[in-house]
């Protein structure tokens, strides 16, 4: 018969009772480990997590009122609250037993037993830790996925060359495990493809956790991804997952990982090496199995030359990487993803005849889009509350100007360049010559000069 994965602990005084308990289980539990010594609960609870302890209720000699074990059960409440606990009684103690469970034991078996009797008893307190640990996790899971879901989810627009490659590369690793890094700037759809590759894989029924290593401070960083136990810290009130524990079993979207100390780095590789965690406050260590993907809009290979991000770290990440190119290097897309966010907008604001003039659609395909695919989705709905007719014109977007570059119509002629490249650099510094020829590389006579060439 297949024994079942669960690792139970005996501890009680009499050799004989810990040799047929062990005798009994063995033939069930994949790990049994027994204890003569309830002094030595603190180590081993602090050092293992087990899904059952069975405890006895007498430990000195001659004690037989049970209160030993009723505080060795209080204690290993105290160290962890959802632990399943058995009592061991002899007949005389019944009363007692049932005092136990009021104060948290999940059952008692009375000594001498029946060997069915204590597999059944044993077996109903690991089912229900089984459980108590599934409810943790679904809960914690359902708290995520609910913000998750807050934000409805959008498709993936895009027909450039490069973005036909981004799909190609989503469809070939989805379904493997590979770690993924995606590189881009900010607003370029990081998130998008982490969701999309979490959607095409075998974890899509799965969690989908993202974390913000942004937006985490250096001190929560630990607790909030790995999670504490009850005590770790003054707030820490309660046990509590950490990201990593929620998202095992699906995938986990660790974004602007280029923000990270060194020292956080060292954590987390350590973390993505051994394959497990260990709670802030606990030295128990718990499996995670997740798939990583990474993110950042920070030049991770430049970083790592500079000595800022471990290559040790880059190298685990960027199994497979995926970089998005800027908006501004796939200026088709433009029209394909203006239709696509006016439509919605256009539905949004009851606007349902609202159309992009050509106009309009020529100047967006010129704009810079330092914000990218984000920016423009932020400027047509801002056109679309604002529009008063049928037809967005070029006015209705608040563009910024400077930030157009007319690829098609670029301008090499040396001197007109020359000319607006003054131009620009003596309004940058309000008039100021000498600063002005300095941000140019230029002496302050021969940007004189150069000024009154172009008539400036
Ligand atoms: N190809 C695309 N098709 C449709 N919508 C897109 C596309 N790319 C980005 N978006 C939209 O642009 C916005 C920004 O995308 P996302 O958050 O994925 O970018 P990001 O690169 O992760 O940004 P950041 O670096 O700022 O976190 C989202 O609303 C997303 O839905």
């Amino acid at each position: 018969m297949k024994k079942v994965k669960g690792k139970i602990l005996i501890i009680d005084d009499d050799p004989d009772v810990l040799h047929t308990a062990r005798f009994v289980l063995k033939t069930q539990f994949t790990d049994i480990i027994t204890e003569s010594d309830p002094n030595q609960i603190n180590y081993l609870l602090n050092h293992e997590r087990f899904d059952v302890i069975l405890l006895d209720m007498n430990y000195t000699i001659g004690e037989t009122s049970g209160r030993e074990g009723l505080n060795w059960l209080e204690h290993i409440l105290q160290i962890n609250p959802a632990q399943n606990v058995v009592m061991i009684t002899a007949y005389g103690d019944i009363k007692l037993a049932v005092e136990t469970m009021k104060v948290g034991a999940a059952d008692f078996v009375v000594k001498p037993w029946e060997n069915e009797k204590l597999i059944a008893t044993v077996y109903a307190a690991f089912n229900h830790s089984q459980s108590k640990k599934e409810v943790e996790r679904l809960r914690s899971k359902q708290e995520h996925l609910s913000k998750a879901y807050a934000t409805p989810e959008t498709e993936i627009i895009g027909n450039s060359s490069a973005m036909k490659e981004v799909f190609a590369t989503v469809k070939k690793v989805a379904r493997t495990d590979a770690n993924v890094l995606i590189l881009g700037e900010n607003g370029t759809g990081k998130e998008l493809i982490a969701k999309a590759l979490h959607q095409a894989s075998q974890r899509n029924h799965e969690a989908f956790i993202k974390v913000d290593l942004g937006a985490i401070s250096e001190t929560l960083f630990e607790s909030e991804l790995f999670g504490h136990v009850k005590g770790a810290f003054t707030d820490a009130k309660e046990d509590r997952l950490g990201r990593f524990e929620i998202a095992s079993g699906g995938t986990l979207f660790l974004d602007e990982i280029g923000n990270l100390s060194m020292q956080l780095q060292a954590k987390l590789l350590t973390v993505t090496q051994n394959r497990e965690v260990f709670k802030v406050g606990s030295n128990v260590p718990v499996p995670i199995d997740i798939r990583l993907i990474c993110a950042t809009n920070m030049p991770l290979y430049e970083l790592v030359v500079e000595k800022k991000f471990r290559e040790d770290l880059l190298y685990r990440f960027n199994t497979v990487e995926i970089r998005l190119p800027p908006l501004r290097e796939r200026p088709e897309d433009i029209p394909l993803l203006s239709e696509y966010f006016l439509d919605i907008y256009a539905a949004k604001y009851r606007k349902r005849n609202l159309k992009l003039s050509n106009t309009a659609m020529n100047y967006l395909q010129k704009y810079f889009w330092p914000g990218n695919v984000r920016e423009l989705q932020h400027a047509i709905e801002r056109a679309v509350i604002m529009s008063e007719e049928d037809e967005l014109k070029k006015t209705d977007f608040l563009l910024n100007d400077k930030k157009h570059v007319p690829s098609q119509e670029k301008n090499y002629n040396l001197d007109e360049v020359e000319r607006e490249t003054i131009k620009e650099a003596i309004e940058r510094h309000a008039g100021n010559m000498s600063r002005a020829a300095k941000e140019l590389g230029l002496g302050r006579t021969t940007l004189y000069r150069k000024i009154q060439k172009y008539g400036l």
